[in-house]
């Protein structure tokens, strides 16, 4: 049988590395509205707020697997493009967020040219979904527009199946948060393509790498480790280990306003892969979900609507980390560059 992900095509990761205690949820017994794993599955949102969602067995989750191969493939082929193409697509003449941006670092030979040492883009749903005015994209983008399409669809049904239980438990009325998390309204719902090849363990670049994500669920698939969580008990940063047919579940800062602190918003951060891996180009398929644009309340005094909040956290306008105390801005000046814009 033919394996379902290409993680076998890499080396292991290590088993001499600490590494984070997610639990493993079933999508298919939560599908099934299996009470056990439901109750679990609200325990690791309240602890950790990080999960795997384990898709074997359920037609949803397998075909959310081989979707997220499929698109792994093709962010390859986007990143492998000339630098001096995908900068048309790129932030922030593009758009503020929704767009291709990089990082970069001087070459070790000092005369080369600059290596981009960190690459996303960010795909807007409702670009893919034909929602709004589409941004320029290139024509690979284009060319799998279909499975964009289905992409976006399978992970929302897989997301609004995970709402609908944190609903139950936070006992709200029926419907309260697939109501703010409607597919067909505007929202800052996007697939993430991430690439970084292999580098050096750099402590500031770490250190301006921790965050937590914005919205309200995140779906992550990686292939190679890198992903570092810190755990609140031991405050020690801790490897997330890639498990294939399994995707990586955390909740955003949303989830934690909406409940008032009941769920948790971990912070994390993406640092070089440890062991073998290190020496491979690590890529990583985010599908983040986000509150639909819509201001929540009628109320003219309330702060910022979700986009607004999106916009100065997503351009670094608003640095920091999210935590049950609330929002905490970072402790230490981030220092500008042309990838990261710190805006006054
Ligand atoms: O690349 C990863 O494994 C995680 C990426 C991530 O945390 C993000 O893009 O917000
Ligand atoms: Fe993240």
């Amino acid at each position: 049988m033919p394996a379902l992900t290409s993680h076998h095509s890499l080396p292991p990761f290590p088993s001499d590395v600490e590494t984070a205690p997610l639990v493993s949820i079933s999508l298919a017994k939560l599908e099934a509205g299996d009470t056990d794993e439901s109750a679990a599955f609200f325990v690791a949102c309240k602890r950790l707020g990080f999960f795997y969602l384990d898709m074997i067995g359920s037609s949803l989750g397998e075909t959310i697997v081989s979707e997220a191969e499929a698109l792994n493939v093709v962010q390859k082929e986007f990143f492998e493009l000339p630098n001096s193409v995908k900068d048309i697509y790129g932030r922030p003449h593009l758009h503020p967020f929704y767009a291709y941006r990089y990082n970069e670092v001087p070459s070790t030979d000092g005369t080369s040219p600059p290596l981009r040492n960190f690459e996303n883009y960010n795909l807007r749903k409702d670009d893919i979904l034909s929602q709004c005015d589409r941004l320029a994209c290139h024509d690979l983008i284009l060319q799998h527009q279909s499975l964009f399409e289905r992409y976006v669809v399978h992970c929302r049904a897989a997301i609004d199946c995970l709402l609908e239980h944190l609903n139950t438990h936070l006992q709200l009325p029926e419907g309260t948060l697939a109501k703010l998390h409607r597919i067909h309204e505007r929202s800052g719902d996007h697939v993430r393509f991430t690439q970084t090849p292999p580098q050096q363990f750099d402590e500031q670049r770490a250190r301006r790498a921790e965050h937590t994500d914005f919205g309200s669920l995140t779906v992550l698939f990686n292939w190679l480790g890198g992903l570092q969580i810190r755990t609140a008990d031991t405050n020690r940063w801790v490897y997330v280990r890639p498990i294939p047919g399994s995707c990586v579940v955390n909740l955003g800062d949303a989830m934690v306003t909406f409940t008032a602190g009941i769920l948790r918003s971990n912070v994390h951060r993406v640092v070089p892969a440890p062991g073998a891996q290190a020496g491979f180009v690590r890529n990583s398929l985010v599908f983040f979900t986000r509150p639909e644009d819509k201001p929540m309340s009628d109320d003219p005094q309330e702060e910022m609507t979700s986009d607004e909040w999106i916009m100065k956290r997503g351009t670094g306008q608003l640095p920091g980390v999210f935590t049950a105390k609330g929002f905490e801005p970072a402790a230490f000046p981030l220092a500008p560059s042309a990838a990261y814009p710190v805006k006054a």
